[in-house]
């Protein structure tokens, strides 16, 4: 049983999400809601330690690992923290979920859709947000908030090919037109509280707060 929302935000890195989960999370919580704001991978002492494993460029996870390794890591967030929040009639606002695996690990040569989702299944009951904030901002933009923040270089994912940002951000796009009804494709230009209101603007009906 589940009474509270689930809020996920996807994009690629360094677009703002944490920043604007973070801000998402506050204004839930200044109308009195109870709000678990969690990221992935991570969330758990499990997931965070998964999360370790997966971003160091020590290890060489093949295709089929890396997706595995987040779907155990999902599972665990999901089962101590996410489901337990739901439950307890909690708002969630989670910074990257199941979608981030649909674009990232899926899409390329070696894993489908179908497969991530039947991870999905096997690992967190298909749980699926109710919202899903997808942040778009201009490459040059992005880069530049990159620079500034990840001044010691970029982890085991972030590091990949321009290519493969490119293709992964294109199946975002594919998932969010797949999927009109869950999905809020949000400007991410401008200061953070221009994306701030954006988000809020779009949250309004399902805080019964009107248009
Ligand atoms: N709208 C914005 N304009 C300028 N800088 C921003 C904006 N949103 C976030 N930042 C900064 O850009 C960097 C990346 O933002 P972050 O929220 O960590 O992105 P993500 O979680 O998508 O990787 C951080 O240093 C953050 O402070
Ligand atoms: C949740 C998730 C993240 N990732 C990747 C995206 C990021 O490169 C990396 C770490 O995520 P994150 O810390 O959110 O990166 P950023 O803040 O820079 O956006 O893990 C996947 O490949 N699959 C997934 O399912």
């Amino acid at each position: 049983m589940r009474s509270g929302r689930f809020i996920s935000l996807e994009g690629g890195e360094g677009v703002g999400k944490s920043t604007q989960a973070a801000m998402l999370a506050d204004a839930l919580r200044g109308r009195g809601l109870g709000v678990l704001q969690t990221r992935e991978p991570g969330g758990t002492p499990g997931a965070e330690a998964i999360r370790a494993l997966l971003l160091d460029k020590q290890y060489d996870w093949d295709a089929s690992a890396e997706a595995l390794l987040f779907a155990a890591a999902r599972s665990d967030h999901v089962v101590h923290a996410i489901r337990p929040a739901l439950e307890r009639g909690d708002w969630v606002v989670c910074d990257r979920f199941v979608d981030s695996s649909r674009a990232y690990q899926a899409g390329g040569d070696d894993l489908s859709d179908d497969a991530i989702l039947s991870l999905h299944t096997i690992g967190s009951y298909a749980l699926m947000p109710d919202v899903t904030f997808l942040l778009q901002a201009d490459g040059a933009a992005v880069a530049e908030r990159l620079a500034a923040r990840d001044s010691d270089g970029a982890d085991r994912i972030g590091a990949r090919s321009a290519a493969y940002h490119a293709r992964v951000a294109q199946r975002f796009r594919d998932l969010a037109a797949m999927d009109p009804e869950r999905f809020v494709l949000v400007d991410a230009s401008g200061s953070p509280h221009d994306v701030h209101l954006r988000i809020m603007r779009a949250m309004a009906p399902l805080l019964g707060e009107g248009g």
